[in-house]
């Protein structure tokens, strides 16, 4: 099988867009060159398209085995391809969780046999999530975990995250975290800041993420382990990350679209789509999220795609359950929000969704290289729609961004030289 993708716009290594062909064959990017002439059996003209590296995204939610009503690996890989991610990490947090050889074995075989994409499955930290029972890393590792998290939940006690990073450390592993201190919750639905003082709500104060990062980044320290934060959201984390690195401890952070795009002062109703964990934080906050960005403090983008059904979102913003959905409209909104207006350019945001998270886990992807497995993706980036939650191919609709204009769209998704995902107009 062999694709020709012709007349594209490449990004070459200054940053500038170069018109290249491209020949996959075998699954792998075969050539690269201003004019290809060859019989491919699939030719996709890309005249006026940029062609980038498919996108990567280290924090996903799949929901299956256990959530199928909110997602299935099927239902949410092909989110992922119409978002133009062709490499995605899958949280633990279902039932049952991914904490034993014969739940990630059974696990790794409903992705060999659903999954749209690439999936890494990340496997649990401690047995079920719940704190108590460190999971058997080296077992784990050996049938394929990714890295290691709770996330969904902080690990409480110092003493067990000490533990974890030691076993973690020793097998060449990360611990990626979920932060969130227990105790200061305040059973809390949204920021304490404008929003829940307005609204008369509970607040979860910015501390409850904070200091568990403080604290995980001297264990990381202590340990030699590779932490890397979850979903990023207050200004004070940002600090603790820049200094921790400054001091040359190994931690890496990621940060979400909408902790970038939104503070809760832009929650305009008591919408639960608007409540997800971390939440919205204050407009200081999402300031101090993009100087992090963009000063390498924080390493990349990952949207925290965590479908919910209607029914459970239609509850009260104090019941419904935390997460929106992001796959679909990542991309999108960054470039629309943040290229078009000049805070960063179409290279910078292509890094943070390629090569930048594959470099902080060593992954073997995000570039356009001869020889690489073709993962690619093909943008239009004259393409101006409204985000419409009805065209989702996730089963969850959960999204703040309903009706936002966006300009730049996926128009095809190719995994390992297959088209994983295509707009039907793109066809030569
Ligand atoms: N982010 C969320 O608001 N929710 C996530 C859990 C998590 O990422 O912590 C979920 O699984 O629904
Ligand atoms: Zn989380
Ligand atoms: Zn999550």
């Amino acid at each position: 099988m062999s694709i020709l993708i012709r007349n594209g716009q490449l990004l070459n290594t200054t940053g500038d867009l170069e018109q290249n062909d491209i020949l996959i064959e075998n699954g792998a990017i075969k050539t690269i060159a201003k004019e290809i002439n060859t019989n491919a059996d699939e030719v996709i003209d890309a005249a006026g398209k940029v062609i980038a590296p498919g996108f990567i995204d280290l924090h996903v939610h799949l929901r299956e085995p256990g959530g199928e009503k909110k997602e299935t690996i099927a239902t949410g890989t092909m989110a992922a391809a119409r978002g133009g991610f062709t490499t995605i990490a899958n949280m633990p947090n279902t039932r049952p969780v991914p904490d034993t050889v014969e739940n990630i074995h059974n696990l790794n075989e409903r992705i060999q046999n659903t999954a749209n994409v690439n999936v890494l499955p990340y496997a649990a930290i401690t047995i079920r999530q719940l704190g108590n029972e460190l999971t058997d890393f080296k077992a784990l590792k050996e049938l394929g975990a990714f890295a290691f998290t709770d996330d969904g939940v902080g690990i409480q006690e110092a003493g067990q995250m000490l533990e974890a990073m030691k076993r973690a450390a020793a097998l060449d592993m990360a611990i990626v975290a979920h932060c969130e201190d227990n105790s200061l919750i305040n059973k809390g639905c949204v920021h304490e800041g404008e929003f829940s003082k307005a609204n008369g709500l509970n607040g979860i104060p910015s501390v409850c993420e904070s200091v568990q990062i403080a604290r995980d980044v001297l264990l990381a320290e202590a340990t030699g382990c590779h932490y890397h934060v979850c979903h990023i959201s207050t200004k004070e984390s940002v600090r603790v990350v820049r200094d921790a690195k400054k001091a040359g401890i190994r931690v890496t952070a990621e940060v979400s679209p909408h902790h970038l795009l939104l503070a809760d002062t832009d929650i305009p109703s008591l919408d639960t789509n608007y409540k997800m964990n971390p939440p919205l934080r204050g407009t200081e906050d999402r300031k101090a999220l993009m100087e992090g960005l963009l000063d390498g403090t924080i390493d990349f983008i990952a949207t925290d795609h965590a479908p919910h059904t209607a029914e459970e979102k239609a509850q009260s913003m104090q019941l419904a359950p935390f997460g929106i959905v992001g796959l679909e409209t990542a991309f999108p909104l960054l470039y629309t929000n943040f290229v078009k207006t000049g805070v960063m350019t179409l290279n910078q945001l292509i890094d943070y969704l390629t090569i930048k998270p594959a470099k902080a886990f060593n992954l073997n992807a995000g570039t356009l290289e001869i020889g690489q497995n073709a993962d690619i993706v093909i943008l239009d980036l004259e393409d101006t729609n409204k985000i419409d939650p009805d065209t989702f191919l996730s089963k969850g609709r959960n999204t703040p961004f309903a009706g936002w204009e966006c300009q730049g769209w996926p128009v095809a998704t190719i995994v390992s030289g297959k088209i994983a995902w295509r707009k039907e107009s793109v066809h030569a």
